[in-house]
């Protein structure tokens, strides 16, 4: 007897979707069935280059148009990888479909956009999760041991997280990151949503009391009604003294840090995001001891370096594949899980937030629960 997989079909012949192809047919559990464009050769050569690449036995079907794909009764669930000026309108058309519906970052153009999206996931009983690989690599569970052992960093105080890359002229000129219309968030929903929702993990999902954002840099493609954020600084606070900084940019090469400073010591790791190519993923403690005798001034290291056996990407293991395994397993489960829409909800409302404050400026906002 074969095992039942969960059908996906594809919004959109998007370059992040090639990947997510491999991710679905390494799961296990999972198999394309239909691939959306708004063109049929769009999506035809999208098809034939993945086949070329990852063949899978059975060929998807390309389909002219999202509604087509929506319509038909032999998927279960959709990848959205269209731009996030686009979400809104196919999220909630796909829940209406009753399809289980997996959402590109940053889920929304904004917190009430995102609620009426989660709204209707709600009311059609279809799940909702956004694309962030990592929260399903195993590297989050061991970063959640040492953070919640307070021999290890102490108690935290400060979280300092950048994410960013040196982006050409070619991305500036024709990226949909670069248009108001299509990603208004710019780097701040590219890259920020990643380094927020980051510092939401370390507190344990508790949301900031106030957070502040500042623009350093904005620009628009030609056909860009707006500018969209290039370079962005936000601050967060929370209850109890520990507060996160920020960091996003298309201005500067790529740089994926994580620093949680405590009282006993600091955690490091820097490729959070996209894990450096290979079968192990790691980050580090740092406990350094400062000793002083008379004219002996020593700065003693004391690092332990912690490694996970996973591999970066493209293997049953990898993170983006476990992404698609556990989104799958909980539709056939049947039993919709209330943390992933959560977590896109908190993200998207720090992350409306520090954009609202630097359009004040810089004014501290408040945030209530
Ligand atoms: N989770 C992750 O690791 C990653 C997430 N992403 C997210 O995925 C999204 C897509 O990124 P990426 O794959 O680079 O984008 P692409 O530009 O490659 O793809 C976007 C797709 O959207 C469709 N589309 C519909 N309307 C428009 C329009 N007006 N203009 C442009 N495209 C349109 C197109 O599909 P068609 O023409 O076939 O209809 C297009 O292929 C982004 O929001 C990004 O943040 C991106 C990379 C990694
Ligand atoms: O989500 C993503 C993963 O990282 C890339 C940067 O290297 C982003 O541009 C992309 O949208």
């Amino acid at each position: 007897m074969t095992e039942k997989k969960c059908r996906w079909g594809v919004l959109g012949a998007a370059a992040i979707a090639m990947k997510n192809w491999d991710s679905i047919r390494n799961s296990g559990n999972g198999q394309v069935v239909a691939i959306a464009s708004r063109s049929k050769e769009r999506s035809e050569a999208f098809i034939d280059a993945c086949q070329l690449s990852r063949p899978v036995a059975e060929r998807p079907d390309a389909v002219e148009g999202y509604q087509a794909l929506l319509d038909r009764d032999d998927i279960d669930a959709v990848y959205i990888p269209l731009p996030t000026g686009l979400r809104k309108e196919w999220v909630i058309k796909a829940a209406q479909a009753g399809k289980h519906v997996m959402c590109e970052k940053p889920c929304a153009v904004s917190v009430s956009d995102l609620n009426e999206m989660l709204d209707a996931c709600r009311e059609n009983d279809v799940q909702f999760m956004d694309g962030v690989m990592y929260m399903h690599s195993k590297r989050l569970a061991a970063l959640r041991d040492v953070i919640d052992d307070e021999n290890n960093l102490g108690q935290l105080r400060r979280i300092q997280t950048h994410f960013s890359f040196c982006a050409p002229d070619e991305f500036i000129q024709n990226n949909i990151r670069v248009s108001s219309d299509l990603e208004p968030q710019g780097c701040v929903g590219d890259l920020g949503w990643y380094t927020i929702r980051m510092c939401l993990f370390v507190m344990n999902y508790q949301l900031p009391k106030t957070v502040s954002g500042r623009q350093l840099g904005e620009h628009g493609r030609a056909d860009s009604p707006n500018p969209v954020p290039m370079e962005f600084v936000g601050e967060l606070q929370f209850d109890g003294g520990v507060s996160a900084g920020f960091y996003n940019s298309f201005r500067t090469e790529h740089q994926q840090l994580v620093h949680v400073s405590g009282t006993k010591g600091n955690l490091q790791l820097h490729d959070f995001v996209l894990p450096y190519f290979g079968n192990e993923l790691g980050f580090e403690v740092n406990k350094p001891v400062f000793n002083v005798n008379g004219c002996e001034f020593v700065m003693e290291r004391h690092r332990t370096q912690h490694t996970i056996a996973e591999y970066s990407n493209n293997a049953p293991d990898a993170q983006e594949v476990n992404l698609f395994r556990n989104f799958s397993n909980i539709v056939l489960s049947g039993e919709i899980d209330p943390f992933w829409p959560e977590a896109s909800l908190k993200t998207q409302i720090v992350m409306d937030a520090c954009l609202a404050s630097a359009r004040q400026g810089g004014a501290t906002i408040e945030l209530t629960e």
